[in-house]
Formats: C-alpha cells, sequence, structure tokens
C-alpha cells in the first residue's frame, strides 16, 4: 500500500488579496508545507529550550560561554564561505517594510543593502505578508513603478546598477502565520516568509547576479542557527540550486547569543556572511532575561543607555573581533534618531546623532551599519567612506585588542544613571502609541522624532514590568507601582484623546493599545513577546 499523501496546506480565515494567486501558488505552498512538516517540530524543541534556559538565568542570574562548544572557538582554522560579490560592499545598509512606496525608495536609496522586512518593522497583517512578497517579485521583474494615488507622485526604480541588495527579514521563530495551516497547526512565520521568498526568487535572483540573502533575527542560540543551516540545505536541493547559495546576516540581539557568536557563525559557515549587533533587541533581551535579577540589573530609561555603556561596547567589540577572526561581515545597528523634511532643528540633531554612532561604528572596525531613512543614507555613507576609502570592507582589521570577559556583557550596574520618573512616563507613551499603530497593520513608526518598532517597543513595556518588579523609587520620591503605570497610562490615554480629537480617537485602537501596554507591562506572568498577545488581537 503507498503511503498517505501528506495534507495540503490550507489557507483559513483570510480575505483574498489582490495578486495572491501569484505568491500562494500551489507548488509554492507545496513547498511551505514540506518546510513545516520537516522543520516545526524542532523548532518547537527549540522553543521549548529557551524557556529552559530563561528558568536557568532566573535562578542564577549569570551567563557564560558554553563549555560544550570551547573546541569550536579554540580552533582558529575555521572560516565562514567567501563573500559573493553582491555583499562585499555593504557600509551602508537602510531598513524598512516591503510596502510599494518604501520598497522602491529603499532600492534607490543609494544604500548598498536594503533589509527588506517581515519583522520588526511589519505588522504581521495577512496584507502585509503576502503583498510584501508580491512587492519583492515585482521589483525583481521590474513591474513595481506606480503613482500614489493620493499624493500624485510617481515612483520608478533606478537603473539595476544603482539599486541596492535586497537581505530579506523573515519573522522570528518563535511567531506563527495563523492564516497558513496543516492540519489545523499554524506554519510558523518565518518559514512562511522564507519559504515563499526562496521559493519564488532564488533563481531568479541568482540570474540577476545577486543570491537569495537572509537577515535571521531573534537567535538565542547555536541550535537555532543550525535549524536555519538545516533549513538552507533542505531548500536549495528542493528547488535545484548549488549548495552554499544563499547568505544569511545572524541578528546578535539576544543576550544568550552574544556568548554564542562564533558557534553561530560556525552552524552556518557555509551559508554566513555576517553578525549585525542589533542593539534594541539587545536591550529587550537583557531586561527581559534578567527582569527578575535586582536592582543590580536594572536598567535605567532606555534613552539614557548609550552605545558607550561598558557593556554595549563590550558586545560590539566582541562581535567585530569575532566575525573578522572568521571571515565575516560585522554590521553595525541602528541610531533611532529620524530626520524631518519640515523641521530643520529634528534634522540637525538626527544628523549629528547619526553621525556620531556611525563613525564610532567605522573606527571600531565595523564594515558597514544600517539607517532607517533615505536622507541618513549619505551621513552613514560619509562616516564609512572615510575609514574604508576605496576598500569594500575592513574584514582584515582584526581587533585582537579586544578582550570580553563573560561578566563584562552583563555588567549592567557599571551604568550611573537610574530609572527617572519622566522615563516611565516616556515607556507609557511610547508604548501605547506604537501598539495603536502596530494594530493598524504599521510596524515601524516615528514617535517623539525616533524610529520605533517592536523591538525598541519591546524594551518600553520591559522596562515598565522590571521597575516595578524591583521597586523602583524614582528621583520625584515615587515609587514604581502597578497604580503608577495605570495612572500615567490613562493620563496618556486622555492627553491623546485631546490632542487627535475625537473622531481620530474613535477611529484609532487607543483604548484597546492603553490595555494591551497595561497587560504586557503589568501582568506578573511576564509574556515572552508583546507581539504574541498583540497578534491575537490584529485584524486582518
Ligand atoms: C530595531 C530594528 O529592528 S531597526 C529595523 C526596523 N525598523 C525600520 O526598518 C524602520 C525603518 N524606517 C521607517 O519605517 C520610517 O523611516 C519611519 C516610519 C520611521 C518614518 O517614516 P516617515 O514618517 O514616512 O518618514 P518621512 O515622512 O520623513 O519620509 C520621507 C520619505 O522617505 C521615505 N522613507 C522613510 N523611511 C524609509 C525607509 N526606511 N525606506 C524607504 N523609504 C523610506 C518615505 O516613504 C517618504 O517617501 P516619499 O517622500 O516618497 O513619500
Ligand atoms: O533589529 C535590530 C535591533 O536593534 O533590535
Amino acid at each position: 500500500m503507498s503511503a498517505p499523501a501528506p495534507s495540503p496546506l490550507a489557507i483559513v480565515d483570510a480575505e483574498p488579496l489582490p495578486r495572491q494567486e501569484e505568491v500562494l501558488t500551489e507548488p509554492a505552498l507545496a513547498f511551505v508545507a514540506e518546510l513545516h512538516r520537516r522543520f516545526t517540530p524542532r523548532r518547537d524543541e527549540l522553543l521549548a529550550r529557551r524557556a529552559e534556559r530563561r528558568a536557568e538565568i532566573a535562578r542564577t542570574s549569570s551567563l557564560d560561554f558554553l563549555p560544550e562548544t570551547a573546541a569550536i572557538r579554540a580552533d582558529d582554522s575555521w572560516r565562514v564561505a567567501p563573500c559573493p560579490p553582491a555583499l562585499q560592499d555593504r557600509r551602508v545598509e537602510i531598513t524598512g517594510p516591503t510596502d510599494r512606496k518604501m520598497t522602491i525608495n529603499a532600492l534607490n536609496s543609494g544604500a548598498r543593502v536594503w533589509l527588506a522586512d517581515f519583522e520588526d518593522a511589519s505588522a504581521p497583517t495577512w496584507e502585509n505578508v503576502v503583498l510584501g512578497q508580491v512587492n519583492l517579485s515585482d521589483a525583481y521583474t521590474r513591474n513595481i513603478d506606480f503613482t500614489d494615488e493620493r499624493s500624485g507622485k510617481s515612483y520608478a526604480l533606478k537603473d539595476a546598477d544603482e539599486l541596492a541588495t535586497v537581505v530579506m527579514r523573515p519573522r522570528g521563530w518563535h511567531l506563527n502565520e495563523r492564516h497558513l495551516q496543516v492540519d489545523g497547526v499554524p506554519v510558523p512565520g518565518a518559514l512562511v516568509d522564507f519559504g515563499l521568498y526562496f521559493f519564488h526568487n532564488a533563481q531568479r535572483l541568482l540570474d540577476l547576479g545577486k543570491g537569495p540573502y537572509f537577515y535571521l533575527p531573534k537567535t538565542e542560540s547555536h541550535l537555532e542557527a543550525r535549524l536555519w543551516n538545516d533549513v538552507f540545505v533542505f531548500a536549495q536541493d528542493y528547488i535545484g540550486i548549488p549548495q552554499g547559495t544563499v547568505r544569511a546576516t545572524v541578528l546578535i540581539e539576544t543576550i544568550t547569543a552574544a556568548y554564542e557568536m562564533e558557534e553561530i557563525l560556525y552552524e552556518l559557515r557555509d551559508h554566513a556572511s555576517g553578525l549585525n549587533a542589533g542593539r534594541w533587541d539587545y536591550l529587550f533581551s537583557i531586561v527581559k532575561n534578567f527582569r527578575d535579577g535586582g536592582a543590580k540589573f536594572v536598567l535605567p530609561d532606555r534613552n539614557a543607555v548609550t552605545m558607550t555603556a561598558p557593556f554595549m561596547r563590550a558586545y560590539t567589540e566582541l562581535l567585530v573581533r569575532t566575525c573578522h577572526k572568521r571571515g565575516a561581515h560585522a554590521i553595525g545597528g541602528m541610531a533611532a534618531f529620524i530626520p524631518s523634511r519640515r523641521d530643520a532643528e529634528v534634522n540637525k540633531v538626527a544628523f549629528e546623532k547619526v553621525r556620531a554612532d556611525k563613525d564610532r561604528e567605522a573606527g571600531d572596525g565595523f564594515d558597514g551599519s544600517w539607517v532607517a531613512h533615505p536622507d541618513l543614507v549619505p551621513i552613514a555613507m560619509e562616516s564609512f567612506d572615510k575609514v574604508l576609502g576605496d576598500r569594500p570592507n575592513q574584514k582584515d582589521r582584526l581587533r585582537e585588542d579586544v578582550h570580553v570577559e563573560a561578566a563584562d556583557l552583563i555588567a549592567i550596574d557599571s551604568l550611573e544613571a537610574r530609572p527617572t520618573y519622566p522615563g516611565l512616563i516616556n515607556a507609557v507613551q511610547v508604548g501605547i502609541r506604537y501598539i495603536e499603530a502596530w494594530l493598524r497593520g504599521l510596524g515601524a513608526v516615528a514617535i517623539f522624532n525616533l524610529m520605533e518598532d517592536a523591538a525598541t517597543a519591546e524594551i518600553s513595556r520591559s522596562q515598565i514590568w522590571q521597575w516595578i518588579n524591583a521597586g523602583v523609587e524614582f528621583e520625584n520620591g515615587e515609587h514604581a507601582t502597578p497604580e503608577l503605570a495605570r495612572k500615567v497610562a490613562a493620563e496618556e490615554l486622555a492627553n491623546i484623546r485631546a490632542e487627535i480629537g475625537e473622531e481620530a480617537f474613535a477611529a484609532g485602537h487607543w483604548q484597546q493599545a492603553h490595555d494591551l501596554l497595561l497587560e504586557v507591562s503589568l501582568d506578573e506572568d511576564y509574556a515572552d513577546f508583546l507581539t504574541l498577545p498583540a497578534y491575537e488581537q490584529l485584524k486582518g
């Protein structure tokens, strides 16, 4: 008797979208279903391991390099695969969501790379998930030019040799895509985003002289990197392209991954092209993991933690050293200051702050860095041009002077700043405003002239949780308590209502955002990710 046919992947509870049939083709869905069958069980095991490790951190309040992988770190002989030409020069990378306008603007921005984001800059509505894929395919076939009906402005791609190389960021391992299910089980969003993109574009990209390149977010261990590597090996065979075609840049943006940088590169060595210092999620991860570690681990206001804090320098310098030792690119992170074309003073501050950040990164040995806005591309370019000149990167700068001990990465108490009452107000303001936008399908927004996305919002809500649980006393004598957070949130909601007016208030999701922020900031049972309960409430 022949084996029963595998269950197909079903589209569940989703309104049909224009042109979805171009992305959700039968062969593409069969590929995603196969990824799910092969790899979701291991994904589930690895999520359970995350919980075990966090329980261990709660018990010990410490982390260390892994004894069982010491041989990988000690072996000086291995390197990651040679870098493909399209990724040699990554001196400036722009990030952003994949709606049609942003896709064209990012590709045309003058940056060498565009991080096309299905993760923190994108709220995972079904429309964003599917139409983001349509837009990327349209960009590769040069079928994307359009006129914005509201502004009347026309958008067209520049010549191919002027466009940024795309590095696509799928969702992290923890999020499911409820609209695609096998036997009633939702497929991990990571496999949906990766699978659809890879299936439709891998060969097309090779024909264009590029390749299927990925940023891997929120990795917590080298075992998770191994899972991605196995996904790549399977996917390359499945569509018949050579092994080693995929390239992945791993975001080192969890505190546990910072202790496994070498191991992560090792697991992915046939597919790795670099590591990125994702500072915002990194801070979130520190607060999350050490949230109940007592006063020693209490971070001050988010905006008071800069990249020059000793524990942040330990992290970034170790990242550069590790990458260059193994032949990989070291890519810097995101300064959150957003320029304004309408306000010269805001613009000036953003340019100054971003220039200082990029100068520091270029000086420290990074091979490139991120910006959030096209107007910041020339600023970052100047910083890296000064250091790199005609060289595509500075991987030859080995930074052997860098020595980081395990304790340096979590020496939070070396900071003098303390949490402040205005810091609490800001965390509440940003939390409500960001969650409201997310529930409308926007994953990245400018709030108070700073870029906010899922990672920065995670810091805000986690700090409220941590400060309350650590019984922080602010400079004005107030204590962080659930009652105080509720009072500040109620005031903020009233302020927003007065600011935007009744009609706009009623049209938005403000009360819902307020309630959700309080839930994820005050619940004793801390939610691992804000986007998990938020996804339950996301329409579409
Ligand atoms: C922690 C992390 O994970 S960081 C990575 C994730 N976060 C991101 O990627 C954020 C990316 N940045 C953004 O999304 C945007 O810059 C925002 C939301 C912060 C601000 O956007 P806006 O309010 O539209 O900015 P602004 O009005 O100044 O934009 C001016 C123009 O630049 C374009 N633009 C702004 N940012 C980007 C971008 N990142 N990519 C492409 N185009 C952009 C706008 O579309 C607009 O184009 P138009 O003149 O044709 O209409
Ligand atoms: O994803 C990047 C970060 O800073 O977080």
